[in-house]
């Protein structure tokens, strides 16, 4: 069986952090392990509080994952302080896991900061050389390359200065244009545009969260970084077009259509 470990933040509310990371995983068939970095109290409205779980428990948890099962690929998401992010960082550096997918997560879609301003630095100087891909979004991108990214020729000099903070490869989505979501993929040589067509949907909760996580199933499962971002784009896109209204406010991805038409697929 593969594995994958996501490192994120809990989302009460099920649709984005430890919670999407987690059916996603099961929907991939990899068998997914979390370490909480922080407890929000999250609904698809609104984040109301957050409260950082002590650098030692989050030390304790990789360490127990790490000494006892195999790790075939990590995720990592919100991680809310800088003394995190360190922690993150070193920890993982001991065990130096096959593949590491960090979606740098810094702001929630109601606007609420889920990784600390005073923590952008650590992120960039000690954990982002860590990852072998990182998946930004535009504005996450920006604030991380300090540049203004307008359209797709923003997005691959965008790229270039990720490489040039030593990163090994960048997934840019581009789902914050007006264009159609297409993001761009950079594997430190060539280009890939990874083309998506836009759903018209406010529920979009946890989207970027789904898509890493099925970045680091495919990873586990063995596929190029290539083809695990290719499939990941993939599933994002079933996940958003089935997407589920629940709540008031961005209703969450759907990770169980797949597993129905699989096990539809299955009974014939
Ligand atoms: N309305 C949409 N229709 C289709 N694909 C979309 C849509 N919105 C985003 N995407 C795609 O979904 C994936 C997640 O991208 P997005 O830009 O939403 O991430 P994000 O802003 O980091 O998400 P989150 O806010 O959940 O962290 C990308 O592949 C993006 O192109
Ligand atoms: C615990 C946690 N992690 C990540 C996100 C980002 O997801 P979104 O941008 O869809 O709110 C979130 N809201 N909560």
């Amino acid at each position: 069986m593969k594995t994958a470990l996501t490192i994120a933040g809990s989302d009460s509310g099920g649709g984005a952090g430890i919670q999407a990371d987690l059916k996603t995983f099961a929907a991939h068939g990899v068998y997914g392990m979390s370490v909480i970095t922080a407890i929000t109290a999250q609904n698809t409205v609104e984040v109301r509080s957050v409260q950082n779980i002590d650098e030692q428990i989050i030390q304790d948890q990789i360490e127990a994952v790490f000494d006892d099962l195999k790790v075939d690929a990590v995720k990592i998401g919100m991680l809310s302080s800088p003394s995190i992010v360190t922690t993150v960082a070193e920890t993982l550096a001991k065990y130096q896991p096959n593949h590491i997918v960090l979606d740098p997560v810094m702001v929630s879609k109601g606007g609420h900061r889920l990784l600390a301003e005073d923590a952008i630095s650590a992120l960039k100087e000690e954990l982002m050389p860590l990852a072998d891909i990182i998946t930004p979004n535009i504005p996450e991108a920006e604030i991380l390359t300090e540049q203004k990214i307008l359209n797709e020729l923003d997005m691959k000099s965008a790229c270039i200065s990720f490489k040039k903070l030593g990163v090994k490869s960048v997934l840019l989505k581009g789902g914050h244009l007006s264009t159609d979501p297409n993001d761009l993929f950079y594997d430190g040589e060539n280009f890939y545009w990874v083309k998506g067509k836009r759903v018209h949907t406010k529920n979009t909760h946890g989207t970027g969260c789904t898509l890493s996580s099925a970045i680091a199933a495919n990873l586990a499962k063995g596929n190029t970084l290539l083809t695990s971002v290719q499939l990941a784009k993939a599933y994002i896109e079933v996940a958003i077009e089935h997407s589920l209204d629940l709540g008031n406010g961005h209703g969450p991805t759907n990770h169980f259509y797949e597993l129905y038409k699989r096990a539809h697929l299955m009974n014939q």
